[in-house]
């Protein structure tokens, strides 16, 4: 495979926000701090994903870090406040939270590309992710309660549907970083390749996924979190059903009838076993 030509989409402070192809790659870019995000760099982070979600040109989303030593350490704890992570607006939020909502619902693959650490809400978004591709210097690990945190909605439950309950608990209260090859072992993560290979290996499977069916994958992912996610998943799933409905003549015939003001005829349209 050919080096990758990364073209910038939008500038950003505290993120990098690149394409090459139908390929995004959004990337944390503290790695000072381990790439640990503040709300800017999380407000970043929605942005750009919004605008993989629109961009019709855009079939594949990577998540990453900068740097080879970090996917991301999680909240950073020098802004955290009275309630929340604090930015220049002086507003304490989790709006991480939003985040992790949003790569749910994304009707789009997002694979995490994770080298280096992935802790705490960073090992969240990680989690959040559809795919993970892991280098072989990733650890893992959940840091909360010996920081004073928690995650109590994705980062507990759904960890406990993906690891199984007892090691969620483990992860949880133990505290305890885990190799890639022992996340792996733990189907807590897709794949483990050698460092030098990991953007190789995320872009072949990006490749992959590329040539299937995009409205497929898309109830595929609306499907599994529909599993998940109680009704909250289950109005994602309808969404993208209704959205289909709407392309049929069955669908149009009633918005066309009422718009001439006359009776829809739906007996016209063939109805399937
Ligand atoms: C990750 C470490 C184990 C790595 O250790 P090491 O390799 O020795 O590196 P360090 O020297 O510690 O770190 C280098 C440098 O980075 C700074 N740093 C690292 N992590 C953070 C951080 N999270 N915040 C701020 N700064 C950080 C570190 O201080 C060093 O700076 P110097 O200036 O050089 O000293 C280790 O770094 C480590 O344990 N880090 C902390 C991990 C952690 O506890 N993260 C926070 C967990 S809590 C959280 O993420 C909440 C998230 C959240 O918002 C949330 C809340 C509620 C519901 C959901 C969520 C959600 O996120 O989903």
């Amino acid at each position: 495979m050919s080096e990758p030509t990364w073209k910038t989409v939008k500038p950003f402070q505290e993120i990098i926000f690149e394409r090459t192809g139908k390929i995004a790659k959004i990337t944390m870019n503290r790695p000072e701090r381990h790439n640990a995000f503040t709300p800017v760099t999380v407000s970043e982070m929605i942005e750009a994903f919004t605008i993989c979600r629109d961009d019709n040109s855009i079939g594949v989303i990577i998540l990453t870090g900068a740097g080879d030593k970090a996917f991301s350490s999680g909240g950073d704890q020098g802004v955290r406040g009275n309630g929340g992570y604090v930015g220049p607006d002086h507003i304490a939020r989790l709006n991480v939270l939003d985040l992790q909502h949003l790569i749910r619902i994304i009707p789009k693959p997002v694979i995490a590309m994770v080298k280096g650490w992935s802790v705490g809400g960073g090992n969240i978004l990680q989690l959040v992710c559809d795919l993970t591709i892991a280098a072989d210097n990733a650890k893992f690990g959940q840091t909360g309660p010996k920081v004073g945190s928690f995650d109590a909605g994705y980062g507990s439950g759904y960890l406990a549907r993906v690891i199984g309950h007892k090691r969620a608990k483990e992860v949880w209260f133990l505290n305890h970083f885990y190799s890639a090859e022992e996340a792996y072992q733990m189907n807590w993560i897709n794949k483990v390749v050698p460092l030098a290979d990991v953007e190789t290996v995320t872009l072949e499977w990006c490749d992959e996924i590329l040539q299937k069916s995009p409205t497929a994958l898309r109830f595929i992912k609306a499907a599994m979190n529909a599993d998940t996610d109680g009704l909250a998943g289950l109005q994602q799933f309808g969404g993208d059903a209704t959205m289909l409905f709407y392309t049929t003549d069955e669908g149009k015939e009633g918005r066309d009838a009422f718009n001439e003001k006359r009776k829809p005829d739906f007996g016209q349209f063939p109805t399937f076993p």
